[in-house]
């Protein structure tokens, strides 16, 4: 099978096993990413008090961890549910949001670290950036003006998703015009997707929660290009939908639930712009 057919096969397994997804999120796009799971076909449960958090990840296939406005209360409900990950098992998809400039979530990710391990880390360059340096890498949650991975600068940018991958025994995805994905021992380009996807919030912390969806039915790699795929993808066809309506952020926001609630196996297959580089 190749790898365009298993992705296609991971998708279709998703929405027949429906796997229950724990993600322990920012609230400024948590509605966003628990659509997006649905829209999947798989079950999102969004719990973050600390009493009930690690019960609840014991019956979960995977967890999402977002340190995205981060809460004293949601830190600990993290530390309670990584530990209960790491005893059943299940996969961690982590999404530092922030990291790149708050100290804080910085110490914080090295103590998660600590507790268990990621199967995958999902950020923008600027926050991988920052968790290989341990610096401060940005303002706010956006990728830094530098660090933005374009069709030009992704070789170049290439070299801190390996580092991530490497350093956290993870699979690390960062987002951008191109998004990377590497183990340590790969590295593949998906140039799917549209500016529009920058120009609605959340769409990084959604590609994260998709990725926890994935992530329950398939191996990590593999998870982590199939809800990078899938966001470009749907983002396409989002961009052109509200486009062609002559419309704006608003039309593109349901317009990208709607693609992907909607898109086949073989849409997924056909539309992908892939390329791979072995290290
Ligand atoms: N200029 C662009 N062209 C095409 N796709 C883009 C562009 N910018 C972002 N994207 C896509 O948007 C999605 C989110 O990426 P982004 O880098 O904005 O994440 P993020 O900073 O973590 O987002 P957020 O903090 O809003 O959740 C990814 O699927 C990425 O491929
Ligand atoms: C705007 C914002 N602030 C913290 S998380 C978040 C959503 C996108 O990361």
């Amino acid at each position: 099978m190749n790898q365009m057919e298993s992705m296609a096969l991971l998708l279709k397994n998703l929405r027949q096993t429906a796997p229950l997804i724990h993600c322990i999120t920012n609230h400024i796009s948590i509605n966003d990413c628990a659509n997006a799971v649905l829209a999947l076909g798989a079950r999102p449960i969004m719990a973050e008090h600390p009493d009930e958090a690690a019960e609840i990840t014991g019956h979960a296939q995977a967890l999402v961890l977002n340190l995205g406005n981060i809460s004293a209360s949601r830190m600990e409900a993290m530390r309670r549910s990584a530990c209960a990950a790491g005893k059943t098992g299940i996969p961690i998809v982590l999404d530092p949001a922030g990291v790149g400039c708050s100290p804080l979530r910085r110490a914080f990710f090295a103590e998660l670290a600590g507790i268990a391990s990621f199967s995958i880390i999902r950020a923008n360059s600027s926050e991988l950036r920052a968790l290989c340096s341990g610096d401060s890498t940005t303002d706010g949650v956006d990728v830094a003006a530098d660090d933005k991975i374009t069709r030009s600068t992704a070789k170049q940018q290439a070299r801190w998703v390996v580092e991530a991958a490497r350093r956290f025994h993870c699979v690390a995805s960062a987002s951008g015009e191109v998004d990377i994905v590497s183990d340590g021992q790969s590295c593949w380009f998906l140039s799917n997707g549209d500016p529009m996807l920058g120009q609605i919030t959340g769409t990084g912390c959604m590609s994260s929660a998709l990725a926890g969806a994935c992530c329950a039915g398939g191996q990590p790699l593999e998870a982590a290009v199939t809800a990078a795929a899938l966001m470009g993808i749907c983002g396409e066809q989002a961009a052109a939908e509200t486009r062609a309506r002559g419309r704006g952020s608003g039309t593109f926001h349901a317009a990208l639930l709607d693609a992907l609630s909607t898109i086949s196996s073989e849409a997924l297959a056909q539309n992908l712009h892939m390329e791979g580089a072995s290290l």
